[in-house]
């Protein structure tokens, strides 16, 4: 019988390692809590169309892989760093595999501030939001072990946010499935997802197997809005939040593009930089059956939150 089918992708690994790193600096403690999806491509076909598993790194072996380099990595801070580090260790460590794509999903533990002065408590921490710093990187090695590319991407998921005036939506089209009014003045509120590309850059795997490190250029290291400048998050996420806020929003659209514009005109290295913003509205309750307006937008100020549905406005801005 002719064969029908054929193997035309695979991929595998290990998803949600879940791990916590404290780095002790004497009596100060800094810790960071990451969600880490190692998958895998290469020389693996045969492990699905011969059952041979001889080419199977195990996936258990991935999530050893991980906490082992979450103990000796000294990029374990900085995510993007350790993602990169993680991809890079296993790529050049097995010959036979070709690519890893590591995303890490890093949780918010920001420390308490305690007494009447304020101070950052050195070892105790609270869980600030259920925003994420997410990371996605690849680690090419299809052009040799020697010149291994990393694709690094980086973000926020899940950062809500809502304003109370600032905002308006008009002038959309009108037919007869229209039921939306215009309306000059409305709450915004947003759960936003944030996303950041860099281009390519070239990591070298350690010449020592036992010196568990990879070489990345200073020059590279040093470039201000670049792919290892820890900063860009932090900028782009202020860049986000006032936006946000500052805009007089003429619709999800138009915001989302002034925040993806601005954040590649302040980080030289970013290359893309892709939203998705659910609209997610807030309903001015009708009481002019009592008598109470509670429509004109002046004076609305009874709302019902809808969760589901919700507009869904994503784009990607890139650099000229
Ligand atoms: O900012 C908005 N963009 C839309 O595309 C849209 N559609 C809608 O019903 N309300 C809104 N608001």
């Amino acid at each position: 019988m002719p064969e029908l089918s054929y193997l035309s992708s695979a991929r595998y690994g290990k998803d949600a390692v879940r791990v916590l790193r404290v780095v002790r600096e004497g009596s100060t403690h800094t810790v960071v809590e990451y969600n880490v999806r190692v998958l895998l491509e290469g020389d693996i076909e045969v492990s699905y169309t011969e059952a041979d598993n001889s080419v199977i790194v195990a996936t258990d072996s991935m999530k050893n892989i991980t906490y082992y380099l979450a103990k000796v990595s000294p990029h374990i801070l900085i995510p993007e760093r350790f993602a990169v580090h993680l991809g890079t260790h296993i790529v050049s460590k097995y010959a036979h595999i070709h690519k890893a794509f590591v995303d890490i999903e890093q949780l918010r533990w920001s420390r308490i501030i305690v007494g009447q002065d304020g101070k950052p408590h050195p070892h105790s921490f609270f869980r600030d939001g259920d925003e994420k710093k997410t990371v996605k990187v690849q680690i090419d090695g299809t052009a040799g072990k020697d010149k291994i590319q990393a694709h690094v991407s980086a973000g926020i998921n899940d950062l809500l946010v809502l304003k109370s005036t600032g905002s308006s939506f008009t002038s959309f089209i009108r037919d007869e499935y229209t039921l939306l009014k215009e309306v000059d003045d409305r709450i915004f509120s947003t759960s936003i997802d944030l996303n950041y590309t860099f281009t390519p850059v070239n990591i070298s795997p350690p010449k020592d197997e036992k010196k568990l490190d990879i070489v990345i250029p200073a020059s590279e290291q040093a470039e201000a809005g670049g792919v290892w400048d820890p900063k860009v998050l932090d900028r782009a996420r202020t860049i986000t939040l006032e936006v946000f806020a500052e805009d007089e929003s003429a619709s999800v659209q138009a915001t989302l593009y002034k925040m993806g514009q601005k954040i590649i005109a302040e980080n030289a290295g970013v290359q893309t930089v892709s939203y998705a913003l659910p609209n997610k509205h807030y309903i001015p309750v009708d009481m002019s059956y009592m008598g109470v307006d509670n429509l004109t937008p002046a004076k609305a100020e009874v709302f019902q939150p809808v969760a589901a549905p919700s507009g869904l406005i994503t784009a990607t801005v890139s650099r000229k």
